[in-house]
């Protein structure tokens, strides 16, 4: 939207429409006009034809935000919504009309800016308005990402286009998808690729550490900081910060973070100071963040600002065109590194990781070959270990005396694999290893579940 753009704005009270309305025009907006319900929205946009609608979810009249909403969809009308409803159905029905934004009431003029400049610059990048210097189709020897499905060929573009941008992106995926190395390509292709890239493991953190960790501290902040620390955002001044795990943040730093994103400001825990950073985010996390907001445990502010640019990651086992070129470039990787020259795999054994459901994801795949590339005796693979056989062996044919629920089972199994690692869970042989996942994951896992790590 340009400040040229002509903006209607559809809000049933009328001194909040006007406010808005006074808003918009310091801030150099064109507002076209304001309905108070659905059918003189619909009467407004024949006669004005505005650019943007601005709508609040519940207005007067049988009508709602959202059959707006659904119409302007149709019409290719872009719009955003502002409302102070957030219940979980509300945001479900708003999300499922594709709106450019969701301003939660009460905001500041800065916070309506910005979301309309982000809504502006997302409908730009999908209607082709705004071109972006690399629209050459990238190689995976340039992205680093292996795969010719028409998933990763979308994923790439997707990359491509957002890459030079200064947009905030959230990266959705189970664990194993390649989240952190799709974070490192959209890094990589930006113009901040000579400035640091600092990466904060939410789920590694422990909640008293994670608020001095991410925004530093002052010497004598509280007990124990016996020197000033700076924190990540600052270290990450200039360039890109990647917050992995980003669901398993704790509501206070969530609401820091929010700051972060909307005023590039922020103080070290124990100083009065504000400091101004210039950074890019990039989050991830394989947790479903609209249930989080749902129950509660993740800022609906926090998720739409970071959810301007959403890229999901198809599990391994809905895009299993991908496998074979992975287990070549796998082979490739370790026949490298472990010294061996392995030049095929034989053709059954290729099918059976084909179709093998890969709950890990690439992480397990990756593995897997790794140890079959260790136990090769010669150029062609002809066997591998699956993952399958060896959970099977080591849960044995103990069957659980009472059905358990999925969640239960996971607990279960994550003691039962902890038990067997002899406590360990990072590293060769650890817990996370024979699980196929990540030690961030089995981290968060293990806190999730309430696991406690005895260590001897
Ligand atoms: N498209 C790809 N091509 C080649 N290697 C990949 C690809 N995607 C992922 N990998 C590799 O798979 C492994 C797991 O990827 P990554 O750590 O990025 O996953 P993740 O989704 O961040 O996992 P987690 O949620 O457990 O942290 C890494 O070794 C990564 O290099």
């Amino acid at each position: 939207m340009s400040k040229k753009d002509k903006i209607l704005i559809v809000e049933d009270e009328f001194i909040v429409a006007y406010d808005l309305k006074l808003m918009l025009t310091k801030g150099g907006y064109l507002v076209t006009g304001i309905a108070s319900s659905v059918e003189r929205a619909l009467q407004y946009i024949e006669e004005k034809k505005p650019d943007w609608v601005l709508i609040d979810v519940i207005l007067k009249g049988e009508l709602t935000g959202i059959d707006l909403a659904q119409i302007l969809h149709k019409k290719n009308i872009p719009f955003l919504f502002i409302s102070a409803n957030t219940n979980h159905s509300c945001l479900e029905s708003a999300k499922k009309t594709q709106p450019y934004g969701f301003l939660v009431k009460p905001f500041r003029d800065k916070d309506l800016f910005v979301m309309l400049d982000i809504a502006r610059h997302r409908y730009g990048i999908e209607r082709g308005f705004i071109k972006t210097e690399t629209q050459v189709e990238l190689t995976s020897e340039v992205t680093g990402l292996i795969g010719k499905s028409s998933f990763m060929k979308e994923l790439t573009y997707k990359i491509q286009v957002v890459a030079p941008t200064p947009t905030s992106v959230l990266i959705l995926g189970e664990t194993g998808t390649g989240k952190e190395k799709v974070a490192k390509a959209i890094y990589a292709l930006s113009n901040r690729n000579n400035q640091p890239f600092i990466t904060v493991n939410c789920a590694a953190l422990p909640i008293n550490l994670i608020e001095s960790e991410l925004f530093g501290h002052e010497k004598g902040a509280f007990t124990g900081a016996h020197q000033r620390r700076i924190g990540k955002f600052e270290q990450a001044h200039g360039g890109t910060i990647f917050l992995d795990e980003i669901g398993e943040m704790p509501l206070e730093a969530q609401v820091k973070l929010l700051r972060v994103l909307q005023e590039k400001e922020f103080e070290r825990i124990g100083s009065d100071t504000t400091l101004k950073v210039d950074i890019r985010v990039i989050a991830a996390t394989n947790r479903n963040l609209e249930k989080e907001v749902s129950e509660g445990r993740f800022r609906l502010d926090l998720y739409y600002r970071l959810n301007v640019f959403p890229l999901e990651l198809l599990p391994l086992r809905e895009r299993k065109e991908d496998i074979e070129d992975l287990v070549y470039y796998f082979l490739e990787k370790y026949g490298l590194l472990l010294g061996k020259k392995i030049t095929s795999i034989n053709n059954s054994v290729l099918e059976k990781l084909k179709n093998y459901a890969w709950h890990g994801n690439i992480r397990e795949l990756e593995h897997c070959i790794e140890r079959a590339v260790l136990l090769a005796n010669n150029a062609e693979i002809n066997t591998v270990q699956m993952p399958e056989s060896k959970t099977v062996h080591q849960i044995g044919s103990e069957l659980p005396s009472a059905i358990l629920t999925m969640d239960e089972m996971e607990k279960e199994h994550i003691i039962n694999t902890l038990k067997a690692s002899n406590g360990r869970v990072s590293g060769a042989g650890g817990a996370a290893e024979l699980l196929g996942i990540s030690a961030q994951t089995l981290y968060s896992k293990i806190k999730k579940h309430g696991i406690k790590l005895v260590y001897k």
